[in-house]
């Protein structure tokens, strides 16, 4: 059965090119699934697919849509339909101070400041952080402002999260900590990495390569013939020198 429009990834037959070379010639993609990651090279695609889906990148041909919305146009519903966490909070925060951070995205959504202002203390209590009110988010380490990019994220309450190799350099205590709050999150979850371990019990895994889709489906399958073909390429490189 076809999902409806709400509970949709469409990407239709999407060109991008970067500084004159293509990184999407073509590409479609439909995701419906709770969780999904995105696996494959340095170079693959995989950012520019994150930021597609976001709407943060205009394709140059085709569309994409998120339950419906077509995200690069649509901006103002983009923001309340997807939120995106980078490899490196100091990209993402632009606010010297936490309340200031969690609060400017809620202000774009339309609330007032003391709706923000309310939101923001809900959203500090859910995560324990009460004490980070008027904090300067200098003084956060970075396991910390990574939680905080987290929190901005689900203050907004998108229905979904694209993740975008979030925890690269987090020491094992923070990643796990963020792991198990992304884990517990009923949002729909588009996960790029290279730790493939991570995605073990996702419902599906997308294998991209050179800007096209090689590998599309259950991770184990999935993940197991990426780790072939890249051990192959390995070997080949090997004999090279
Ligand atoms: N801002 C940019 N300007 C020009 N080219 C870019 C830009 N960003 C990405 N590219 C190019 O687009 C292609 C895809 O890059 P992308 O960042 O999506 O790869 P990736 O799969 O996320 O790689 P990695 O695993 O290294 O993060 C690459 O060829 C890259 O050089």
């Amino acid at each position: 059965m076809t999902a409806p429009p709400r509970l949709r990834v469409d990407l239709t037959d999407v060109a991008l090119a970067r500084d004159g070379r293509p990184v999407f010639e073509g590409l479609s993609l439909t995701l419906t699934e709770r969780r999904v990651g995105v696996i494959g090279r340095n170079g693959a695609g995989k950012s520019q697919l994150s930021r597609l889906i976001a709407g943060l990148v205009r394709p140059d041909r085709g569309e994409v849509r998120v339950d419906g919305i077509d995200v690069a146009r649509d901006r103002r519903a983009a923001i309340r339909s997807v939120g995106i966490l980078f490899q490196n909070p100091d990209h993402q925060i632009i606010f010297p101070t936490v309340d200031e951070e969690l609060a400017f995205g809620l202000t774009s959504l339309g609330l007032t400041r003391a709706e923000a202002r309310a939101r923001v203390t809900a959203t500090l209590a859910r995560f324990g952080r009460q004490d980070w009110a008027g904090r300067n988010v200098q003084t956060l380490s970075q396991g910390q402002r990574h939680l905080l990019c987290l929190m901005a994220v689900l203050a907004m309450e998108p229905a979904t999260i694209l993740l975008d190799e979030p925890f690269a350099g987090l020491d094992l205590a923070t990643e796990l900590m963020l792991n198990a709050i992304l884990s517990a999150l009923p949002q729909r979850l588009i996960h790029v990495t290279h730790d493939l371990g991570a995605l073990a019990g996702y419902d599906r895994v997308v294998w991209l390569d050179a800007g096209r889709i090689v590998g599309d489906g259950a991770p184990a399958a999935v993940i197991a013939a990426y780790r072939a073909e890249m051990a192959e390429r390995a070997r080949h490189a090997g004999t090279e020198f």
